[in-house]
């Protein structure tokens, strides 16, 4: 495998797959071998992991093909129990190419903690003194993380707001921490505990909540593609991609579904990856919300020469340190399947994969229907379930599709039926 681009490769087998991703991620046979064990997370591991655990829980992981971001081609690694989510997000990848496929960026890691301050006596006058004080603000968070600051990053930023609430007025300060290459969370959350008491007495307020937000909208990471008019079924389609992101603009129900959709593409990275599936997911919605309307997280556009044109942007709060990250081995492999050294190359590539999942299902969505690509891909877990396996597997699947009776029910009367 030379480039991402692999036409048939969902018809391999396991075995062979694995080898075209081993060659193209320089997988070594230990690396292989942790990506097919069920068990690769030791049971110790496992139980330092989480509390009164008893046991372990395998999903599958796919790989996202086709993918080129920035000029670079990537094999992206899913870790998902939907199907038909991958092949989506290969078939817009795929799509993407003849336009040059995925650009991005990042706005940099930075992650806001809060602190609440309540009872202040003159909550404006206390504000002017907490900006007064920022540098010492930061010394006293910055010395809890000699780390990383040494890496570059620590408090860069002091903001405060004063809010009115069911309680009064509460003073809130917004500690803007570069947390480098990790999600961040402990590290700030840290810095909001040790610089309380100095908040509290230069505003002579009371500090009760100090954590972090995971509204993290210093820490955007965007994607855009132009998929060619001629690359995705000519213009009448560009037209009823259109016509279906007006929808979701202009609904918050259909914004809904919609934004689901970007999700099962991106949390699949974000699991693969050892990564908080419910800080990213947060954050992605209230940063939809921020205008007052629950909007779609990706624009899709007309461009002067009738191709479409997608451009994604939502918060990306991810690590490459600290979390599961450096512990699961399977995370560890997914990481280096990405060949990533950053937390804002991570945010980058799962942003682009948001975005590949949304111009599938919306362009399925928009022609097709949805349940062609998708129940065909689900009958086979249906089949599957069922306990049909192998040609008998392939032939219930068939029928099923072609029957448009996608049911567990008729999977299992079906398998009886062969099975006579
Ligand atoms: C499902 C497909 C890809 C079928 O695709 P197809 O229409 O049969 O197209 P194709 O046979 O021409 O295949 C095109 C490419 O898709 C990939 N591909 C094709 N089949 C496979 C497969 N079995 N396994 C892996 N990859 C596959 C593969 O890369 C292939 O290229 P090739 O290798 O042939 O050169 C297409 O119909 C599709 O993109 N559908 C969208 C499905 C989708 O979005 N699923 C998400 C779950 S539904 C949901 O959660 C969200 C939703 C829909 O509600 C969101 C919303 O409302 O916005
Ligand atoms: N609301 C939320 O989202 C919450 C999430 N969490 C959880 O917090 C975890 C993530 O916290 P996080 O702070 O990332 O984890 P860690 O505290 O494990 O990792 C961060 C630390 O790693 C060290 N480090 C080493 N190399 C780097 C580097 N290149 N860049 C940055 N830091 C580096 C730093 O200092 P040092 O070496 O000194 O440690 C830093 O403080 C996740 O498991 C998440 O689920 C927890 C609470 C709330």
């Amino acid at each position: 495998m030379k480039s991402s681009s692999y036409s048939g490769f969902f018809k391999l087998s396991v075995e062979e797959r694995m080898k075209e991703v081993a060659e193209f991620c320089a997988l070594t046979p230990e690396e292989q071998a942790i990506l097919k064990e069920a068990d690769s997370l030791d049971m110790d591991k496992a139980d330092h992991m989480i509390e009164n655990v008893i046991g372990r829980f395998t999903l599958p992981m796919g790989v996202g093909i086709n993918f080129v971001i920035n000029g670079k081609d990537y094999v992206i690694p899913m870790v998902t129990e939907e199907p038909s989510v991958v092949a989506a997000c290969s078939n817009a990848a795929k799509m993407a190419r003849p336009g040059g496929g995925f650009t991005t960026d990042y706005t940099g890691s930075v992650m806001i903690s809060q602190i609440q301050l309540l009872d202040v006596p003159a909550p404006f006058y206390a504000k002017g003194k907490i900006l007064e004080n920022k540098e010492k603000i930061a010394e006293i968070c910055n010395a809890k993380d000699p780390m990383l600051v040494k890496l570059g990053g620590g408090v860069k930023d002091v903001e405060v707001r004063v809010l009115d609430s069911l309680v009064g007025p509460m003073v809130v300060v917004h500690l803007l921490v570069d947390t480098g290459d990790a999600m961040g969370a402990n590290a700030v959350n840290t810095m909001a505990e040790a610089v309380a008491p100095f908040l509290e007495e230069l505003t002579g307020g009371r500090a009760e909540l100090r954590i972090l937000s995971n509204l993290a909208d210093h820490r955007i990471a965007r994607a855009r593609a132009v998929f060619k008019k001629d690359a995705i079924g000519g213009e009448k389609v560009v037209d009823k991609m259109i016509a279906a992101y007006a929808f979701a603009a202009a609904d918050p129900y259909r914004a809904a579904t919609n934004n689901k959709g970007i999700m099962s593409g991106i949390i699949p990275v974000v699991i693969a990856t050892g990564n908080d599936t419910r800080a990213i997911e947060s954050g992605a919605h209230a940063y939809a919300a921020r205008s007052g309307q629950y909007s779609p997280f990706a624009t899709w556009e007309k461009n002067a020469d009738g191709d479409l044109v997608g451009s994604i942007e939502m918060p990306m709060a991810v690590g490459l340190v600290g979390g599961a990250t450096k512990i699961h081995p399977t995370a560890k492999v997914a990481v280096k399947m990405l060949g990533v050294k950053t937390a804002g190359e991570l945010a980058q590539i799962i942003a682009a994969v948001g975005l590949a999942q949304n111009m599938a299902a919306m362009r399925a969505l928009a022609t097709e229907g949805i349940q062609r690509g998708h129940m065909s891909l689900h009958a086979r877990n249906l089949a599957a379930t069922a306990g049909a396996t192998g040609e008998l597997l392939e032939k219930i699947v068939k029928q099923m599709v072609s029957e448009k009776n996608v049911r567990l029910e008729y999977a299992q009367e079906l398998v009886k039926q062969y099975q006579k």
